[in-house]
């Protein structure tokens, strides 16, 4: 008889003991009664009950269930160490960490895996005459390579297990191994510069090395995470690829596969049901998968022989999650790297000014792609339109931009209009009584669509019809303030009516096949010009696009958020790095109110590296990270008067605390003080230390746990303050 301790799905951090009749491994799968409730839990340690001194074993309840599933030893202390660090119960990480599939009772996971078996023509099999077409073109097909039960199936269109087994039984075909993963037939020759970045961590293969890649956009950085991920499947090693929440996984993908034409890849993103995320999952963890190109959920997938991540768009926001378990994938990838003992490559043309403090502090390895890969491409010439000079049009463009616009329909190249703004108008208001279109959920104004006729809140998606009058004062007459996508397709469609555009937002382009037809449509040259927002600024890389115009780009320069001005460098970057990516040079226009500010500045003359320095000093002047480490506690409710009580009682709580090196602000309200329905307030902690910062969290921890009547969550180096 065994006592195991058990993690269950709950916020709590106690501990619980059950009985169990058989030898259970650390991270199995079992389900118990807890709270007179079945519930699924992972066993966390156990000892014999003879062992047990704790509480009398007599008293224990069994188990219930036990399954095969087991969570590796690493991924236990992956969650461990996130536990930990974001302050966030073991179990509600540990829950967080596996699919979905496994955290619920009554699914099913005895799922058989995809057949993984290869086979190829036997010496016989050569001379074997096939019937019908389909086995004729099979049969043709092994004697070029041999081929997986899932390719044979495909060609056959229907599950080939009779055929196969006819053909195994009069010796046509045997079982073959499987195909070597790093098999490669085309290869492009990397240039001076990636080839020196590639051999340096060539000779890091087996070690630590966290390695930032800095390169300019278009400079190759993904051909260089092939060639090295080349020489890690030559070593029969896995690949996780992490990339940013866009549309890009498909395009992505599909160019891995081309590369490694034998290796099995597996993508994870929101799009993937739950079903096939625990296969995914499965493979991973038996060693199966060769390469997973994932989101942010990805850093928690198990690997038998992990031996590379790669962390492309290491800036990007989106590898922190908002809610629940706040973690940063970059960050917990690199802890995952350093227990491994493997090389972590963080790439972008833009890194975060962590990161690049962190390679001050020593800590990372600078690796730099100064030139763009495709000979005779450089970066475009950035021109900023100053809009005291150039007054804007109803759908808020310059004459400038509208001239670019047209040399570059007559040249009949593609055209990339950017405005980070959707629908029509942001605003819509009457100019009597001073109405405006305000969620009634949140402190946010709704937009106006005008292909709907529907206000939208963008933050809870609450909709209404466009009122055909005020609804204050009943004028009739109704104005839109701002500007959107719809406003400028409208407005581009009728000032180029031959022109083919095509808008790109999340209401045009939501689902995968979306994407696809949209790269599909530029490379016939199907499009003229391109309206979109920044899901448009990533990745993309079309070859004739050589004009990039930026609309209403100020927001940015005066946001509450310290971030927001190294967000709009960073996406005005990848959009301006869209441009002239192959042998036609690109021009980029920017429309401001402000071309003399340093950012348009350092933007303009493509210095990244001025605009960190810059940033980076006034960082340290207003003490703010990467100087210092933040965490946010964020308190929320249905009710306002609670969470001013809430906001309240914290204020005293954090005076009762012993602050040594630690600045506390006082609780206050939100930016967005109302969202969905919940009133929030936050209070902002910061330190030079990060092991203050996290006594300091320790100390608070059980104060938060009492203001029981609102929902208080830590959010550990938050990204939005
Ligand atoms: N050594 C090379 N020789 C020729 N072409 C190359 C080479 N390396 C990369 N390319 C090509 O240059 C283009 C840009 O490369 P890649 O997509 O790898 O750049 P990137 O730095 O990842 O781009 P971004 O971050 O801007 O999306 C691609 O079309 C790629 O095929
Ligand atoms: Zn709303």
């Amino acid at each position: 008889m065994y006592v195991v301790n058990l993690v269950f799905d709950i916020p709590l951090r106690h501990h619980y003991s059950y009985l169990s009749d058989e030898y259970l491994e650390i991270g199995q799968r079992v389900s118990a009664k807890l709270r007179n409730k079945e519930q699924i839990a992972f066993v966390n340690a156990i000892v014999e009950a003879s062992q047990f001194r704790d509480y009398p074993v007599d008293k224990l309840q069994h188990l219930s269930q036990i399954y095969l599933d087991i969570i590796p030893k690493d991924i236990i202390s992956l969650c461990n160490f996130a536990a930990t660090y974001y302050h966030h119960s073991f179990g509600s990480t540990l829950f967080c960490a596996i699919p979905a599939l496994l955290r619920k009772i009554n699914s099913r996971t005895d799922i058989t895996l995809p057949q993984n078996k290869h086979y190829q023509l036997t010496e016989t099999g050569k001379t074997y005459t096939p019937r019908g077409k389909k086995q004729i073109n099979l049969w043709h097909q092994l004697s070029l390579s041999s081929l997986s039960w899932q390719q044979i199936k495909e060609m056959l269109g229907v599950k080939p297990d009779k055929l196969i087994n006819d053909w195994l039984s009069i010796g046509v075909i045997c079982e073959s191994s499987k195909p070597l993963a790093a098999t490669i037939t085309t290869t492009i020759t990397a240039n001076e510069e990636q080839l020196k970045i590639i051999n340096t961590i060539s000779n890091h293969l087996d070690e630590f090395h966290p390695a930032l890649l800095y390169g300019i956009t278009g400079s190759g950085k993904t051909e260089v995470f092939l060639q090295l991920i080349h020489k890690v499947l030559i070593k029969q090693k896995q690949a996780l690829v992490l990339i940013p929440e866009i549309n890009l996984t498909p395009q992505l993908a599909a160019r891995f596969q081309a590369r490694f034409p034998l290796a099995k890849i597996s993508v994870l993103n929101s799009e993937v049901s739950e079903k096939e995320r625990y296969i995914n999952w499965l493979q991973a963890k038996n060693g199966e998968t060769d390469i997973i190109l994932g989101t942010r959920l990805s850093i928690f997938t198990p690997f038998a022989r992990l031996g590379l991540i790669i962390v492309d768009e290491e800036h990007d926001a989106s590898f922190k999650q908002n809610d629940s378990l706040r973690y940063h994938a970059r960050d917990l990838a690199i802890y995952r790297a350093k227990t491994l003992n493997i090389p972590i490559i963080m790439a972008s043309a833009t890194p975060s000014l962590e990161s690049l403090y962190n390679y001050k502090l020593g800590k990372f390895h600078l690796y730099k792609l100064t030139k763009r890969a495709v000979s005779n491409a450089i970066l475009p010439e950035i021109n900023i339109v100053n809009l005291a000079h150039y007054p804007v049009n109803q759908a808020g463009i310059s004459d400038p931009a509208l001239d670019a616009l047209a040399k570059c329909l007559a040249r009949k190249e593609l055209a990339l209009v950017f405005i980070n703004r959707r629908g029509y108008a942001p605003i819509l208001s009457c100019y009597d009584c001073g109405w405006i279109s305000q969620c009634k959920n949140c402190s946010s104004r709704m937009v106006y669509h005008n292909n709907s006729n529907n206000l939208k809140c963008h933050h809870c998606g609450y909709q209404t019809r466009v009122p055909s009058a005020c609804p204050k004062c009943h004028n009739q007459y109704l104005h839109t303030i701002g500007h959107g996508t719809q406003k400028l397709e409208e407005f581009l469609a009728h000032q180029f009516p031959n022109a083919k555009i095509r808008r790109i937002d999340r209401d045009t382009t939501n689902r995968k096949n979306d994407w696809q037809e949209l790269h599909q449509e530029i490379n016939q040259h199907e499009i003229d010009i391109l309206v979109g927002t920044q899901m448009l600024a990533k990745g993309h890389d079309f070859p004739n696009l050589t004009l990039v115009v930026g609309i209403n780009i100020d927001n940015a320069l005066f946001s509450y958020d310290f971030r927001a001005s190294e967000d709009m460098f960073n996406i005005l970057t990848q959009v301006t790095g869209r441009a002239g990516r192959a042998a036609k040079p690109g021009q980029v226009i920017l429309q401001t109110n402000y071309s003399d500010h340093p950012v348009y500045q350092f933007l303009q003359k493509h210095d990244f590296e001025g605009f960190i320095n810059y940033t980076l000093k006034e960082r340290k002047q207003n003490q703010l990270p990467p100087f210092t480490y933040q965490a946010l506690i964020k308190l929320s409710s249905t009710s306002e008067k609670q969470l001013i009580r809430g906001m309240h009682e914290l204020s005293l709580i954090q005076k009762k605390l012993n602050s040594k090196n630690i600045t506390v602000f006082p609780p206050v309200p939100a930016v967005m003080y109302k969202l969905h329905n919940r009133y929030r307030g936050q209070m902002l902690i910061s330190s030079k230390s990060r092991e203050y910062l996290h006594s300091y969290l320790n100390q608070l921890e059980p104060f938060l746990a009492e203001i029981n009547y609102l929902t208080v969550a830590i959010d550990v180096d938050p990204l939005e303050v």
